[in-house]
């Protein structure tokens, strides 16, 4: 089988690692281009989708996009997607003060990654969601709001886990390999039909 390619439109290069470091081992090529795609607002399936689509007008061709969201669940799901302006206004170490007033620090990490074949195809959403505990800032500062995301019941944040086993149970983790199995059932159709 042909190696598999996608074109991963995001500014992010943390983004850009992590899809590697998933995508590689099941062997897909990652290639990147840093557009700055308008991202509406909505729910997160819809910001998700016209991101997709607006990314595969911008290129001409097929693209794959991802939005993450952090939904804060005493607050009815938000920040969610809006998250990146919370984590610029706040950084990480303040993010958990969020809920200082609420009992309830339960989260949900979620990744929704699109594929859209091109200009005028209907985007493809393959959707990952973790349960989490919001805490202090705990672990490598290097990545987004991973510092103040406690995953399940391990005690641990997603800054404090091993990348390897990390991507295993993560969102994006979970997200992707639902994109692979669809690249590759889709390449089953094709074998199919010829
Ligand atoms: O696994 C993650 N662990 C920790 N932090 C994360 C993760 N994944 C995204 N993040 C951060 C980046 C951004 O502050 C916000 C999502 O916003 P999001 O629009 O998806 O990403 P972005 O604007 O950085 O890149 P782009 O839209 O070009 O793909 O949460
Ligand atoms: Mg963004």
């Amino acid at each position: 089988m042909a190696p598999k390619e996608i074109l991963l439109i995001t500014g992010n290069t943390n983004k850009i690692a992590d899809f590697n470091a998933i995508l590689i081992p099941a062997g897909i090529i990652v290639r990147n281009r840093a557009v700055d795609v308008p991202e509406i607002q909505g729910s997160i399936e819809e910001i998700s989708i016209a991101k997709c689509r607006k990314a595969a007008e911008i290129i001409g061709g097929p693209v794959v996009i991802d939005d993450t969201a952090l939904c804060f669940n005493a607050m009815g799901g938000l920040p969610g997607p809006y998250i990146k302006a919370f984590l610029e206004a706040l950084g990480p170490k303040s993010l958990h003060l969020l809920l200082a007033g609420f009992s309830d620090k339960s989260a949900q990490a979620v990744a929704t990654v699109g594929y859209c074949q091109g200009p005028g195809h209907e985007p493809i959403l393959f959707q990952g969601r973790i349960d989490g505990t919001i805490v202090p800032a705990r672990g490598n500062m290097q990545y987004g709001w991973q510092t103040c995301f406690e995953y399940g019941e391990t005690g641990q944040t997603l800054a404090e886990m091993p990348d390897d086993e990390k991507h295993k149970m993560s969102h994006l983790g979970i997200a992707l390999r639902k994109l692979v199995s669809w690249l590759n059932r889709s390449d089953d159709r094709v074998t199919d039909t010829t």
